[in-house]
């Protein structure tokens, strides 16, 4: 071989991962369990246990159910749930009611899971969609325009109910202006601040991937879009700045939603936020798609679900809300 054709030392990379420890070593962060935190849907038939088809391996759970259900779980190593209300018996209204229902498949799920799994995490969205009439995340005027103010106070009181119940974290995803301030401020009035998490879902974008959850939890809008509080899927700046208000308003967490079309807002939130935990949700719609594709054979499932959640913490995320827990419990320990 000619001199000239001789690779300079600095082109040589692959030496570097050659083999599958010194792969491993590439990564700056490797999955481990305590950063996944499995979403789930509790509803208010205490004996219910019924799959969502257009969420393959999911359920909708009855607070009866719950020890079948995450005990060999919790066993396998899951450290965090974020809590998911699905009323199907209960009188929707125009304010949401009973979001903060002592006796709702929320409420009653906090306290059941404290007393059954006291070192489990629990987290719990706080929204109003799953309980009010018209299926929107706020409070409306007679015009189906928002009432800002009313709505964020509405989500506060939501929240510091699920907070006094005992969740360790709440977690609103109303998208309401002002709200991740209010629910500070009631958490502190009452005593709870210093020992209830908030996790601000503060870049959520108006997204087509919430298909299978609006299905799973009955909480489509009756007319209408979320495009007025949810983010413009374009919208870079309003996200930086969204990410940027909560932080100043007091949210302990930041979140990115969905996570795979928007891993240019993590690494922003990770650069604006670097001394936040950083959430990721990878929601129904990306679990669907990525299962769809491992049933249609264009890749293998346990392969995309380590990819694409590696991606979400090269990205920048520290957590990852998403539905292949159960899954990685048993794949990270193989
Ligand atoms: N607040 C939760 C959602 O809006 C949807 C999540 C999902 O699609 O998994
Ligand atoms: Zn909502
Ligand atoms: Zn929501």
């Amino acid at each position: 071989m000619s001199a000239s054709l001789k690779l300079p030392i600095s082109s040589v990379l692959q030496g570097g991962y050659a083999h599958p420890l010194s792969r491993e070593w590439q990564a700056r962060k490797k999955i481990d369990k305590s950063m996944l935190m499995y979403p789930i849907f509790i509803t208010d038939e205490p004996s219910a246990r019924v799959e969502v088809p257009s969420l393959p391996g999911q359920c909708r759970w009855g607070v009866d159910r719950l020890e079948e259900f995450l005990g060999p779980l919790v066993k396998k190593g899951l450290k965090s749930v974020i809590l998911f209300g699905v009323p199907l018996n209960c009188a929707k209204d125009a304010s949401g009611t009973p979001a903060d229902d002592p006796e709702g498949p929320v409420i009653l799920a906090i306290k059941k899971l404290r007393t059954l799994f006291p070192d489990l995490y629990i987290a719990c969205d706080v929204c109003l969609c799953e309980y009010t009439s018209h299926g929107h995340c706020g409070l409306l005027n007679g015009d189906g325009t928002l009432q800002a103010e009313p709505s964020a106070n509405r989500v506060a009181d939501v929240a510091l109910s699920y907070a006094k119940a005992g969740a360790h974290c709440v977690a609103p995803s109303d998208m309401m202006d002002g709200r991740i301030r209010m629910i500070k401020q009631k958490l502190l009035d009452a005593g709870y601040a210093n020992r209830c998490l908030l996790m601000s879902y503060s870049a959520k974008f108006a997204s087509g991937l919430y298909g299978p959850f609006r299905d799973a939890a009955g909480s489509a809008p009756s007319f209408g879009d979320r495009k007025c509080y949810q983010l413009p899927p374009a919208a870079k700046g309003l996200a930086r700045r969204a990410i940027q208000r909560d932080m100043a308003e007091g949210a302990d967490i930041i979140m990115v939603k969905p996570s795979l079309p928007y891993l240019d807002i993590l690494a922003d939130a990770a650069q604006l936020a670097p001394d936040h935990p950083l959430a990721a949700y990878q929601v129904s719609g990306e679990y669907a798609m990525i299962v769809a594709g491992a049933r249609a054979g264009v890749y293998d499932l346990r392969a995309m679900a380590f990819e694409t959640t590696e991606s979400i913490l090269r990205a920048g995320a520290t957590l990852v809300l998403t539905y292949f827990t159960p899954q990685f419990l048993d794949w990270l320990d193989e």
